[in-house]
C-alpha cells in the first residue's frame, strides 16, 4: 500500500501571508473570535486530516500598523474546539523557554483527558526579545541555552506525565522557586534543574499521553527533535533541503535508541490555489501585492537580525553583516531560510520579501488542485517528509479550497484516508502508545 499523507492544518490568524487578512471578502478579525477556529477544525474533521496546529509566541511581535495579529493563548483555544469536535488532534504551542513543566503539563494532560486522547504539545525554545521582556528578562536567553533548558522540560514534563507516584520529584536541586522574587535574575538561567513534586493525577489517555511535537531546525534544534519529538514540523524550501533534514533527524532519533518510524516529520506547505495554474498565479500575485512592504522590511529585519536601514530593497542582502546561521540568535532555522533563497535564486531585497510573502520561509506552491497533490505526493514518495503541516494562504477560503478540491484528488488516489480508523491523534499519525504509559497490574489508577 502506497504511504498515506499527514496532513495538519496550521491556523495561522487569517492566512499566512503578510496581507492575507486584506484579500477581498476575508474577515480581518476573524481570528480573534472562536468561530474561527471551530468552523476550521470542523471542515478538517470532515475531511479527516490529522490536526489542527497552534503556532504561538508569547508576545505580539508583528507590527500591528500593518498586520491584525492575536496572541490568544493556544490551550484555551483548543479546549473550546475540543468540545465543538470529536476526532481531529489538537496540536498546541507552548514555549519551554517562558512556562514551567508543571503548567505545561498540566494543560496538555487534562486537555488530553477531556478530548478522548487528541492533544498534543508542540515545543519551541521561542526567539525573540519580545518575548523575553514580557516574562521579566532583559533580554532573550542564549540559543544553546534556551534549547539545553527545553530538553531537560521536556523530560520533567514526561515525567510528570506519569507521575503516578506522590513524590515526582525530578532533578536534584530546587529550581528557581519565587523565594525572593527580587533575587531572581532570570536572564541567567539556563537550564536549571527543576524540582517538582505532587502528581499529576490525572487519568490515562486513551493516547497514553500527548503527542510531543517540536518545531526548530538549528543543529540545537535537531538534536531536541531528535530525542524528544514525537512529530516535528519544520521547514524546507527545496527537496534537497528536506531530504537532508529528513534523513539527518531520523537517522539521530535511531542514534538515541528510537525507530525512524516514532518520528513523523511534517515541513510546512504554504498553498495557492487556483482552478487555472493562471488564476492561481494571479491570487499569488494579489497575495504579494497586498503585504504592506514596511511589514515585510520590518518581518525580516528581525529574521536576520540587521537593521532595516542595512536592506536595500533594489540591492542584495548586506551580506557583511550577515553571520553564519548557526551564529545567529533568533531562529536559525527562518534565518537559513531567507538567507539561503537569496543566495540560490541571487535575490535583490526586493525579491526575497515578495518570495517571502510576508511570512517567515515556509515553502509555497501555487497551482491547481492536481499540482498541489503532485506536490504533496512528490516529496511523500520520494520518502523527504511524511505530510505537512499545510498553511493556507487565506484563512478560511484558501483551506476550503484545499478541503474541497485538493484532499479528493490524494483520497481518489488512494493516499490519504476517506474515513478516520481511530480516534486519538496517536492514532492518526500512526505513532505507537509509549509503553510506559500502557497501564499494568500495579499502576494505581484513578476512578
Ligand atoms: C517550522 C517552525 C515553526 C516554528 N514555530 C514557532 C512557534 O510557533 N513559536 C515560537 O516561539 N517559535 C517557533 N519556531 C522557532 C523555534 O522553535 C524557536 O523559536 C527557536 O528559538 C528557534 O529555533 P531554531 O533556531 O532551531 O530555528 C518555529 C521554528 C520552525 C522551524
Amino acid at each position: 500500500m502506497s504511504r498515506q499523507v499527514h496532513l495538519n492544518v496550521n491556523i495561522l490568524n487569517a492566512g499566512v501571508f503578510g496581507g492575507s487578512w486584506r484579500f477581498p471578502g476575508t474577515d480581518p478579525l476573524a481570528s480573534f473570535g472562536l468561530d474561527h477556529y471551530i468552523d476550521i477544525a470542523r471542515k478538517a474533521e470532515a475531511a479527516r486530516l490529522d490536526a489542527i496546529f497552534l503556532a504561538d509566541g508569547p508576545a505580539i511581535r508583528e507590527d500591528l500598523r500593518y498586520r491584525p495579529f492575536n496572541s490568544l493563548e493556544p490551550s484555551v483555544v483548543l479546549a473550546a474546539v475540543a468540545a465543538a469536535t470529536e476526532t481531529i488532534g489538537l496540536i498546541g504551542t507552548l514555549s519551554s523557554t517562558y512556562n514551567d513543566p508543571y503548567d505545561v503539563a498540566r494543560r496538555f494532560a487534562t486537555l488530553d483527558q477531556l478530548s478522548g486522547g487528541r492533544s498534543g504539545w508542540n515545543v519551541v525554545t521561542t526567539a525573540g526579545r519580545e518575548s523575553a521582556r514580557n516574562f521579566g528578562f532583559d533580554d532573550e536567553p542564549d540559543h544553546a541555552g534556551r534549547y539545553t533548558r527545553a530538553a531537560e522540560f521536556v523530560e520533567v514534563v514526561r515525567k510528570l506525565w506519569n507521575s503516578w507516584e506522590p513524590d515526582a520529584l525530578v532533578g536534584d536541586k530546587p529550581a528557581w522557586r519565587f523565594a525572593d522574587p527580587d533575587k531572581i535574575h532570570r536572564t541567567d538561567h539556563h537550564g536549571p534543574h527543576f524540582d517538582v513534586a505532587g502528581p499529576l493525577n490525572v487519568p490515562r489517555s486513551p493516547q497514553g499521553e500527548p503527542v510531543v511535537v517540536q518545531a526548530g531546525a538549528s543543529t540545537n534544534g535537531r538534536a531536541l527533535a531528535a530525542r524528544v519529538g514525537e512529530v516535528i514540523f519544520t521547514a524546507a524550501q527545496t527537496e534537497q533541503e528536506a531530504a537532508e533534514y529528513y534523513r539527518d533527524v531520523k537517522a539521530r532519533a535511531v542514534g538515541y535508541g528510537r525507530r525512524a518510524e516514532d518520528v513523523v516529520v511534517l515541513p510546512g506547505l504554504s498553498t495557492v490555489i487556483g482552478s487555472t495554474e493562471a488564476e492561481a498565479l494571479r491570487r499569488r500575485d494579489l497575495l504579494a501585492e497586498l503585504v504592506p512592504p514596511e511589514y515585510a522590511l520590518t518581518r525580516l529585519s528581525g529574521q536576520l537580525g540587521v537593521s532595516e536601514d542595512a536592506l536595500v530593497l533594489d540591492g542584495p542582502l548586506p551580506w557583511h553583516l550577515l553571520t553564519d546561521a548557526d551564529e545567529a540568535g533568533g531562529s536559525q532555522t527562518f534565518y537559513k531560510i531567507a538567507v539561503g533563497l537569496a543566495q540560490r535564486e541571487n535575490l535583490t531585497v526586493r525579491q526575497l520579501l515578495r518570495r517571502l510573502g510576508g511570512g517567515a520561509g515556509h515553502r509555497i506552491v501555487t497551482g491547481t488542485p492536481e499540482q498541489i497533490a503532485d506536490a504533496i505526493l512528490d516529496w511523500v514518495d520520494k520518502g523527504v517528509a511524511d505530510g505537512f503541516n499545510l498553511m493556507p494562504d487565506v484563512l478560511p477560503s484558501g483551506f476550503d479550497d484545499f478541503v474541497d478540491h485538493v484532499v479528493p484528488i490524494l483520497q481518489r488516489r488512494g493516499r490519504f484516508r476517506t474515513e478516520y480508523e481511530t480516534t486519538t491523534l496517536r492514532g492518526h499519525l500512526g505513532l505507537k502508545i509509549p509503553a510506559h504509559t500502557v497501564p499494568t497490574s500495579t499502576d494505581r489508577v484513578v476512578a
